[in-house]
């Protein structure tokens, strides 16, 4: 089922907390809203659920076209994920996921052998079949969000809404958990949205990421169009790391086209730049070696052009071993991708 949000708004008093916020996930996709804290991310998610309801006639929002807007959570048929696994502490495993059932009106609710049955199963899918009788307490907190995810699907959702679903694990078991969630979504094909603040996680698992910044979309695209062709500065500088290179540089920013015709910056990532060692009449802006980092599998080296511009460069171990460079030696640097923005543009 897709879900469509066209034009939220959100204030709360004087602040606004969302701006105008358009919003298209596929249906079967796996969508990720990244942003830093306070962009907005998770009221927007909690608006889709309908925990929370956009501003007076500002904005629709639609499952497979059909207009929720004004129908209560309750009837929206979302599964929601929390931060903090909020179980029932005195509810085994197996009747934690069994809650969203049991507390169905006696017509809508199926009997305790189907309870029975669809509780195995999502525990199966969950890996965690055997646990059922064990109570929270007894169960590691990456165990206990895949409990919170059974018990989401226990009233077959038509929409997963998952608010940092991994936050308060630790980094391990995240990283285990984030995979394990884009596998899981392979095979359920559910129509997931999930918030997060870790631009690792929505690059690695996410079909499109939705970039949230200041109460606004900043971009909406693949991880590696975001990642490769980012719309702006903040984008660029949210999503890893970047230089941002002084004009003049040779190669660069001419015959640009206003609004950049006056100061304008390139940014450049440091994978996108080639270092080579100086040699009299090769093209390349010149620069000096200043430390070397070759820790890991990708080396980096950052350079000094002029007295004060500090620019970095990842390149391969074997590249770098190849190039045998020591601080002070001097360097060309050349740009294979970067892009123009205006040097005071708000990042
Ligand atoms: N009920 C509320 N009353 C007042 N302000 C609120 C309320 N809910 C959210 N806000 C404000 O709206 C802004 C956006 O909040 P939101 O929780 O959507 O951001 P977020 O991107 O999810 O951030 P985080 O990653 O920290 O959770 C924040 O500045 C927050 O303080």
């Amino acid at each position: 089922m897709s879900i469509t949000a066209t034009n939220i708004k959100k204030t709360f008093g004087a602040y606004t907390a969302l701006e105008g916020v358009d919003l298209n996930v596929p249906a079967g996709k796996l969508v990720a809203l990244l942003g830093p804290s306070g962009s907005g991310k998770t009221t927007l998610l909690r608006i889709i659920a309908g925990l929370e309801f956009a501003d007076e006639g500002s904005g629709r929002i639609q499952f497979h076209g059909e207009d929720v807007t004004d129908v209560p959570a309750g009837e929206r048929k979302v599964g929601f994920v929390f931060q903090h696994y909020a179980l029932f502490r005195h509810m085994t495993v197996a009747e934690n996921v069994a809650f969203g059932l049991n507390v169905r009106k006696r017509k809508d609710r199926p009997s305790k052998d189907e309870i029975g049955d669809r509780v195995n199963k999502l525990l199966k899918l969950v890996q965690l079949d055997n646990l059922g009788k064990r109570f929270p307490t007894q169960l590691s907190g990456g165990q206990r969000q895949r409990v919170a995810l059974a018990r989401a699907l226990a009233v077959e959702p038509k929409v997963l809404l998952l608010d940092e679903p991994f936050g308060a694990l630790d980094a391990k078991v995240r990283k285990e958990l984030r995979r394990w969630l884009r596998h899981f979504h392979d095979e359920i094909n559910l129509t997931t949205v999930f918030v997060t603040h870790d631009q690792e996680e929505a690059l690695e698992i996410a079909d499109e990421v939705v970039v949230m910044n200041n109460a606004k979309v900043e971009q909406v695209g693949t991880p590696q169009e975001v990642y490769d062709q980012p719309a702006s500065p903040f984008v660029y500088n949210f999503l890893g790391n970047v230089n941002r290179l002084q004009l003049p540089w040779r190669g660069l920013g001419e015959g640009t086209a206003a609004p950049f015709t006056d100061a304008k910056i390139a940014f450049v990532r440091p994978h996108e730049l080639e270092i080579i060692r100086y040699r009299v009449g090769v093209e390349g802006e010149v620069a000096t070696v200043q430390s070397i980092h070759a820790a890991g599998s990708v080396a980096r080296v950052t350079t000094r052009r002029g007295s004060n511009e500090f620019i970095d460069i990842e390149l391969s171990r074997a590249r770098l071993d190849e190039l045998a460079l020591q601080p002070d030696d001097s360097v060309l640097l050349r740009v294979r991708r970067s892009r123009l923005f205006a040097e005071d543009y708000a990042i």
